[in-house]
C-alpha cells in the first residue's frame, strides 16, 4: 500500500441486461462496462463522483494493480486527503463503451457472429458513453450523482452529463475541453485514422486474429502525442539535444531525442489500445457538438449543475477559447459557473500532471458547499396566534427544538426553541409573543456554510432560519446539518 493511495484495486464488470438504443438509431446488446471504485457509497448515497476518462483512458484512474510499476491515470488526484478524496466520496471510474480496456468495444466478442466486431461494430458518440456511464450509476442506486469530473474526453462526457442528465449531476467539472470540436481537431483525428486504415495490416478492421497495424497505431499517436505538448515543454523536455549520439548522422536514422522519444510513445500505445478503438474513439470525439442550429446557449439551456471549467494556458489542441465560449453560453444561461485556468507549460496533458493547481482548485469547488445545498425546507412553522401548547406538541410530534413563527405569507416574525419553552413554564407564561425571539439571526441560501458556522458559533445558536430578501422563510439550518457534512 502506496501512502496517499487507494491501494491495491481491481478492475470490475457490470454486464448491462436491457440493450442500449444509440444515438445512431442502432442498438448494441450484450453491454458490458469495465469500471473500479474508490471509497465508500454513503448511506444517503449522494457522495457519488464519476471520473470519465480522455481518449486513450480506462477504468484504472487510481491505486495500483496487483504486480503494476505504475498506479492509475490520475492518482495525483484521487486517493485519501486528496482533492477526490476516498474517506468522502464515492468514487466511480469506467471505461467508455468503444474502448478496448474491458467495456464493449470493436475488440469484443459480437454475439452474432461469436467473432471481434472489428467495423461490425456501431459508431458510438459521447452521449452513448454517457449512457452506459448511467446504468452503471444505476446500479449502485444513485439518483444524483455529487460531481462528474474529466479532461479532454472526458470532459466533453462532463459536458454531455450536465445535458442529458441534468437533475443528476449537482457539481461538474469539465477540463481542458470544449462543447464542440473545431475543425483543427477533428483534422488531427482523421491524419490519426488514416495512419491506421492506410496501413496494410488494418485489412479494413478485421486483424484480430491476424497481424495487428502496428505501424499504423504507432503513428497516429505519434502525431497525437505532438498535440498533447506544447513547444516550450517539448525544448524544456528534448532541446535539440541528440539521442545516443554526439553529431548528426545525415542520413534517415534517428538524430533527435524528440524523435526517439515520440517512436517510444507510439510504440508503448501499440501494447496498450487497439487501433479500430482508436477510430471509432476519435470518430466520437468528432461528433461531439452541444450547440443547437449553432447555438451552444440552446444547448446548454436546461443545465442545472454548479460548474467548474478548468483550462490549461499553453493547451493549443484544446485551447482556452473553446472553455471560454462554454463559460460565456452557461453564463447567459444564470448557470453557476466557475472558470480557472491552469498555468502550466505542459499543455494539453498538464490535466495529467499538475497535481498542485488541479487538487486546490477542484478541493476547493467540491468543499464549496452553500446553505441551499443542505438547507431542510420542508419545515413545520406557526402563526404568533398558536398557543404555547401548540408549540410543545408540534416539538414532540416532529422531534424538533426550533419552530419558526411566520406571517400568513411566511414572513418571518420570530422563533420559539425549546429552551423559550422551558423558560415559559418556569416563568410562568402563556403568552407566545411574550417568550419568542423576535430578533432573529438568520442567513441566506447563498451563504456559504463558514459563514453560517461562524455565525452559529458567534452566538452560541444551533439553527438559523434561510430567509430571502423580503424575509420570507426559506428553510432551516441546523448544526447537526454542519457536523453530518464533516462525517459524510
Ligand atoms: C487521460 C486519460 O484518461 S488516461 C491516458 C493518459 N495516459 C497517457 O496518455 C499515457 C501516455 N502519455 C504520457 O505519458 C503523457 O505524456 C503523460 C502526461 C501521462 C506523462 O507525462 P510525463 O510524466 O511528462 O512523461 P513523458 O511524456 O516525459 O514520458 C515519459 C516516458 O518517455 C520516455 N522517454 C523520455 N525521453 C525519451 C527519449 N529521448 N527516448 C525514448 N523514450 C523517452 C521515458 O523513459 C518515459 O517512459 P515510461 O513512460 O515508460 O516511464
Ligand atoms: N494523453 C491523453 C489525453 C488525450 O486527450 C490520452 O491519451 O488520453
Amino acid at each position: 500500500m502506496k501512502k496517499e493511495s487507494v491501494g491495491t484495486v481491481e478492475t470490475e464488470y457490470l454486464d448491462i441486461t436491457s440493450e442500449l438504443k444509440l444515438e445512431s438509431g442502432k442498438t448494441l446488446k450484450n453491454v458490458t462496462i469495465a469500471y473500479e471504485t474508490y471509497g465508500t457509497l454513503n448511506k444517503n448515497k449522494d457522495n457519488g463522483i464519476l471520473i470519465c476518462h480522455a481518449l486513450s483512458g480506462d477504468a484504472h484512474a487510481a491505486g495500483w494493480h496487483e504486480g503494476d510499476t505504475k498506479p492509475g491515470w490520475w492518482e495525483i488526484i484521487i486517493g485519501p486527503g486528496k482533492s477526490l478524496d476516498t474517506e468522502k466520496y464515492f468514487i466511480i471510474s469506467s471505461n467508455v463503451i468503444g474502448g478496448c480496456k474491458g467495456s464493449t468495444g470493436p475488440s469484443s466478442i459480437n454475439p452474432d457472429t461469436g467473432e471481434e466486431y472489428g467495423l461490425d461494430f456501431p459508431v458510438v458518440t459521447i452521449k452513448d458513453m454517457t449512457k452506459a456511464q448511467n446504468e452503471l450509476v444505476k446500479h449502485f442506486g444513485i439518483k444524483q450523482l455529487f460531481a462528474v469530473i474529466g479532461g479532454s474526453m472526458g470532459g466533453m462526457q462532463v459536458l454531455q452529463w450536465t445535458v442529458s442528465y441534468p437533475e443528476m449531476v449537482k457539481k461538474a467539472i469539465p477540463i481542458a475541453t470544449t462543447a464542440r470540436s473545431s475543425p483543427q481537431q477533428i483534422a488531427f483525428n482523421e491524419v490519426g485514422r488514416q495512419a491506421i486504415v492506410s496501413d496494410p495490416a488494418w485489412n479494413k478492421g478485421d486483424y484480430y486474429s491476424k497481424n495487428f497495424p502496428e505501424n499504423g497505431l504507432s503513428l497516429a499517436r505519434m502525431i497525437a502525442h505532438i498535440t498533447y505538448l506544447s513547444d516550450e515543454s517539448m525544448y524544456e523536455k528534448f532541446g535539440r539535444n541528440l539521442q545516443n549520439k554526439d553529431k548528426i548522422s545525415y542520413d534517415f536514422e534517428l538524430d533527435f531525442q524528440v524523435e526517439s522519444y515520440l517512436h517510444y510513445q507510439g510504440k508503448s500505445f501499440v501494447k496498450r489500445f487497439d487501433a479500430n478503438s482508436y477510430l471509432y474513439i476519435t470518430k466520437a470525439i468528432d461528433y461531439f457538438d452541444l450547440s443547437i442550429n449553432g447555438s451552444l446557449i440552446q444547448g446548454l439551456k436546461n443545465v442545472k449543475s454548479k460548474i467548474n471549467i478548468i483550462a490549461i494556458d499553453s493547451d493549443w489542441l484544446y485551447p482556452t477559447s473553446q472553455s471560454k465560449e462554454i463559460l460565456t453560453a452557461l453564463n447567459a444561461n444564470e448557470v453557476d459557473v466557475k472558470y480557472h485556468e491552469l498555468q502550466s507549460s505542459y499543455g494539453h496533458d498538464a490535466f495529467l500532471l499538475e497535481h498542485g493547481q488541479l487538487n486546490y482548485i477542484i478541493a476547493k469547488f467540491l468543499q464549496d458547499i452553500q446553505v441551499e445545498d443542505i438547507l431542510s425546507e420542508n419545515i413545520s412553522t406557526l402563526s404568533k396566534d398558536a398557543k404555547i401548547e401548540d408549540v410543545a406538541i408540534l416539538m414532540m410530534d416532529e422531534y424538533i427544538t426550533h419552530v419558526p413563527i411566520v406571517t400568513e405569507d411566511n414572513i418571518l416574525v420570530g422563533i420559539v426553541t425549546a429552551w423559550d419553552l422551558s423558560k415559559s413554564i418556569a416563568t410562568s407564561c402563556d403568552n407566545l409573543e411574550a417568550i419568542m425571539t423576535r430578533n432573529v439571526k438568520t442567513c441566506k441560501s447563498t451563504d456559504s456554510i463558514e459563514t453560517i458556522a461562524r455565525k452559529m458559533k458567534k452566538y452560541d445558536i444551533s439553527c438559523l432560519p434561510v430567509v430571502d430578501d423580503n424575509s420570507k422563510l426559506e428553510g432551516l439550518v441546523t448544526t447537526d446539518q454542519i457536523s453530518h457534512l464533516m462525517t459524510n
